[in-house]
């Protein structure tokens, strides 16, 4: 990206949590078909803004497209994918930029509370609340089987759901500034999740989701 467009004025927002999810959990949380973690604060406030600022100045942004019955069609959002290895996500191969310094921080944090290691991970740039991700399930066959996906947010605050395939039960997040959701077990397999488009005036959020790649 040349220039820096998606200015943020103000970073921290307190938001609508209607099932109360956003408390601090050490644990993980059991639900039918896999378990997640949800740590708010993970990142403090000075440590995020200084990711998020780093992030949306220096990654390799850009817009893919897909081909839906013979039309391209623009991800309605911004992605980089950094790691050791090259990615097929939703159809498109993502050649993986070598890891920066800053990735690499927060890798590793990421990795000490997660007792796991990662070796890629794909960055979302959403640039306001017309940007999204639809219902998805991370379960590429190259993720492995019962793959762990540890969520880093910086910027905006944007709502994130989670759908079982067969009871259709939702739990969702409201994933702030600084804040770190890991989804483990079998969840991938009987889950979607999505982060919907919002009427609401949102600044940018950047999201990075660590994976293992076999
Ligand atoms: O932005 C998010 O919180 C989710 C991103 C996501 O689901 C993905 O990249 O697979
Ligand atoms: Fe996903």
């Amino acid at each position: 990206m040349a220039k820096l467009l998606y200015n943020r004025k103000d970073v921290y927002m307190k938001s609508y949590d209607p099932f109360n999810m956003s408390k601090p959990q050490s644990e993980f949380v059991k639900i039918r078909n896999g378990a997640y973690l949800f740590v708010p604060d993970f990142f403090d406030k000075a440590k995020s803004d200084y990711y998020f600022n780093d992030l949306i100045k220096n990654s390799e942004w850009r817009q893919e497209e897909i081909l839906i019955f013979g039309k391209t069609v623009k991800f309605p959002r911004l992605t980089a994918w950094y790691g050791e290895r090259p990615y097929a996500y939703s159809g498109i191969t993502h050649e993986a930029r070598k890891w920066t310094d800053t990735l690499l921080e927060i890798k590793n944090e990421v990795e000490i509370r997660t007792q796991s290691i990662f070796n890629s991970v794909l960055l979302n740039l959403y640039r306001n609340g017309n940007d999204s991700i639809s219902w998805h399930a991370d379960n590429e066959k190259i993720l492995g089987d019962k793959p762990m996906i540890a969520s880093v947010s910086f910027g905006a605050t944007r709502r994130f759901q989670l759908r079982h395939n067969a009871t259709k039960e939702k739990i969702q997040f409201e994933l702030g500034h600084g804040s770190l959701l890991i989804m483990k077990g079998e969840l991938q397999a009987y889950w979607q999740h999505q982060v919907p488009k919002t009427k609401k005036e949102v600044e940018a959020r950047i999201n990075l989701t660590f994976r293992t790649i076999t």
